[in-house]
C-alpha cells in the first residue's frame, strides 16, 4: 500500500492563479462559492478546506491591487458557515499572531472546533510589515525577528486556554442535578507579550487542540514551526527543492523530542487536468496566459526591478533600465521580495534572449507555473510519488478557476488515487481532523513547552549560539520592544 496522500483545498481567493474571468468562476465573497468549493472537497474525501489571510489590500505604484477588493472575507466566519453545511471535512483558517489576543483567539478556534466536532485547524502567520500593521492600532508593531517570539508565546497561551478545561467537565446529569465536574477553566500565562489570568469561558474543544500550521519561510520561521505545528503550508513543494526543505524541516524536530510524522509538510500546489497529457499541456499554456495579462506582467517584473514599468510594452522586449536594488515603497503587502534583483534581472534577460521572448511572455515564463499537469493518472502517479520519495506528505491544492476548478480534480484524480489506495475511499466514523491527518492525540501546553525548552537549551548550545533565537532573550526583548 503507499503513504496516504494528504489533500488540502486552498480558495485561493485573490491570488494571481485566479482566472477570475473564466466562465465556471464565481463570486469569491459569496457563501455559495465557498459552499460549492468546500462540498466538492468533501465529496473528494479532502482532508482539509484551507483560507489565507489578507490583512491589508496590496498596492503596487500606490494603486490597490485590483482582486484584493473582492478576495478575502474574514476567515473564521466564512469556516464557522462551513462547518455546518460539510460533515467530515477539516476547516483550517489562516489567522495572524501578531495583532490579536490570545483569549480571543482561543474562543474563536475553540468555537470552532466545537461547532464543527474537532475539524478546526488554524494557520499561525506573523505577517511582515509595518504596512499591514498600520491597520492596526499598534502601526508596525514588533520588529519582524520578535514577531515569531509573540507567535510561539501567543500559540502556549492559547493551550493553556484550552487545557483550562477538563474534555468532559460539562455532564449535565438531568438525573443528579449535576452540571459540571473537573477542572474550572482557571488559567494563567506570563510571558514578555502576554500577562493573562483568569478564568476561560469556553470548554475544552474536541480535538484538545485544534491542529496548528505554520507558514514562514525564514529560519526563525521554521524553527517556530517545529517546536510547535502539526503541519506547515509551503511553497516548496517540487523536486530537489521540495526534497531538500522536507528533509530540513524533518530534521529539526528531534531536538523537540519530536517524530518525523509529527509534522505534516503539505505544499501548495496547482493543477491543470487534462483527458491526455498532451491535452493539459495546451490547456496549461492557454492558462498561462489568462494568469498573466499584459498589466499583470509588468505588476510582475514591477516586483524585480522594484522601478515603474507602466511605460514599457508588454508586447516588446525587456525594459532596457537596471533594476533598483531595494525595494522601497513601491510594492507594499507582499512577503516575498527579490533577494538579488541585478543578478535575476541578468537571469531574465539571459532568458529572453535565448528563447525570444517578449516582456509579458518572461513574466508568463517565471509565474503561474501549474505544478501538476497531465492526465489524471500521470497526476495521481505524480502525486503518490511525491509524497513515496520524501518531497511532502500532501498537498494543498489551488484550483485556477474557484469554486468550479476543484470538480476536475475531484471527478478524475481523486478515483485514481482512491483505487491506487493512496486515498480513503470514505471517511471514518465520528474522526477529526487530527484523526485524519494521523497525528495522535493533543499533547498538553506544558508538554509542549517543556519539549520546547529543552530544544532551546539544545540549539544555544550548538551551532546557534549568539543567534538571537527569535528574540527569546527576555531581557534583550524587553530593552528592545
Ligand atoms: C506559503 C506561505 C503562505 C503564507 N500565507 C500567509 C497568509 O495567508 N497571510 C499572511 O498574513 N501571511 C502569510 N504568509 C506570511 C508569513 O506569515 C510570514 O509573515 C512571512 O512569510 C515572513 O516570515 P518568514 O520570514 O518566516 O517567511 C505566508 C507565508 C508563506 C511562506
Amino acid at each position: 500500500m503507499p503513504k496516504q496522500v494528504i489533500l488540502g483545498a486552498h480558495f485561493p481567493g485573490v491570488n494571481n492563479t485566479t482566472v477570475w474571468s473564466d466562465p465556471r468562476s464565481g463570486s469569491h465573497i459569496e457563501f455559495e462559492s465557498f459552499r460549492r468549493f468546500a462540498q466538492t472537497a468533501e465529496r473528494g474525501r479532502f482532508d482539509f478546506l484551507f483560507l489565507a489571510e489578507g490583512l491589508a489590500l496590496r498596492e503596487q505604484r500606490g494603486h490597490i491591487h485590483d482582486l484584493d477588493v473582492v478576495g478575502r472575507p474574514d476567515t473564521l466566519p466564512v469556516l464557522a458557515a462551513l462547518a455546518g453545511v460539510t460533515e467530515h471535512l477539516g476547516l483550517v483558517g489562516t489567522i495572524n499572531a501578531t495583532f490579536n489576543e490570545p483569549y480571543e483567539l482561543a474562543r474563536q478556534f475553540a468555537t470552532l472546533d466545537l461547532l464543527s466536532q474537532g475539524r478546526a485547524g488554524w494557520n499561525v502567520v506573523t505577517s511582515s510589515d509595518a504596512f499591514t500593521g498600520r491597520n492596526f492600532r499598534r502601526g508596525g508593531y514588533l520588529p519582524r525577528e520578535h514577531r515569531y517570539a509573540r507567535a510561539e508565546s501567543q500559540v502556549t497561551a492559547n493551550r493553556h486556554l484550552w487545557d483550562s478545561w477538563d474534555q468532559d467537565a460539562v455532564v449535565a446529569d438531568r438525573e443528579s442535578g449535576q452540571f459540571r465536574t473537573g477542572r474550572d477553566g482557571d488559567f494563567a500565562y506570563t510571558s514578555h507579550f502576554f500577562d493573562i489570568h483568569g478564568t476561560f469561558n469556553t470548554p475544552r474543544p474536541t480535538q484538545g487542540h485544534p491542529v496548528i500550521f505554520q507558514a514562514g519561510d525564514s529560519d526563525d520561521g521554521r524553527e517556530f514551526a517545529a517546536r510547535t505545528a502539526d503541519a506547515i503550508f509551503t511553497g516548496h513543494g517540487s523536486g530537489d527543492d521540495g526534497r531538500a526543505f522536507y528533509r530540513d524541516i524533518k530534521g529539526r524536530l528531534a531536538r523537540y523530542g519530536r517524530d518525523p510524522e509529527d509534522l505534516k509538510i503539505l505544499p501548495a500546489a496547482t493543477f491543470i487536468v487534462g483527458s491526455t497529457d498532451e491535452e493539459a499541456r495546451r490547456i496549461s499554456d492557454t492558462v498561462r496566459r489568462q494568469q498573466v495579462s499584459g498589466q499583470t506582467a509588468q505588476l510582475i517584473l514591477e516586483r524585480i526591478w522594484n522601478r515603474d514599468l507602466s511605460g514599457f510594452d508588454p508586447d516588446g522586449p525587456l525594459p532596457d533600465i537596471e533594476p533598483e536594488s531595494h525595494p522601497g515603497a513601491l510594492v507594499q503587502g507582499r512577503v516575498q521580495h527579490v533577494k538579488d534583483p541585478a543578478a535575476e534581472v541578468a537571469r531574465l534577460r539571459q532568458l529572453a534572449a535565448d528563447k525570444n521572448l517578449s516582456l509579458r511572455e518572461v513574466a508568463i515564463e517565471i509565474s503561474a507555473r501549474q505544478n501538476f499537469v497531465g492526465s489524471p493518472e500521470t497526476i495521481a502517479d505524480t502525486l503518490i510519488e511525491s509524497v513515496e520519495t520524501g518531497v511532502s506528505d500532501g498537498y494543498i491544492l489551488v484550483p485556477h478557476i474557484t469554486p468550479g476548478g476543484l470538480d476536475d480534480f475531484v471527478d478524475h484524480v481523486v478515483p485514481i488515487l482512491t483505487q491506487r489506495g493512496a486515498l480513503r475511499s470514505e471517511y471514518a466514523a465520528g474522526s477529526t481532523l487530527r484523526d485524519n491527518l494521523a497525528l495522535g492525540g493533543a499533547r498538553s501546553a506544558t508538554a509542549w513547552e517543556a519539549g520546547s525548552a529543552a530544544g532551546l537549551a539544545e540549539l544555544a548550545g550548538h551551532e546557534l549560539a549568539g543567534h538571537d533565537l527569535a528574540g527569546h532573550d527576555v531581557t534583550e526583548r524587553r530593552a528592545s520592544a
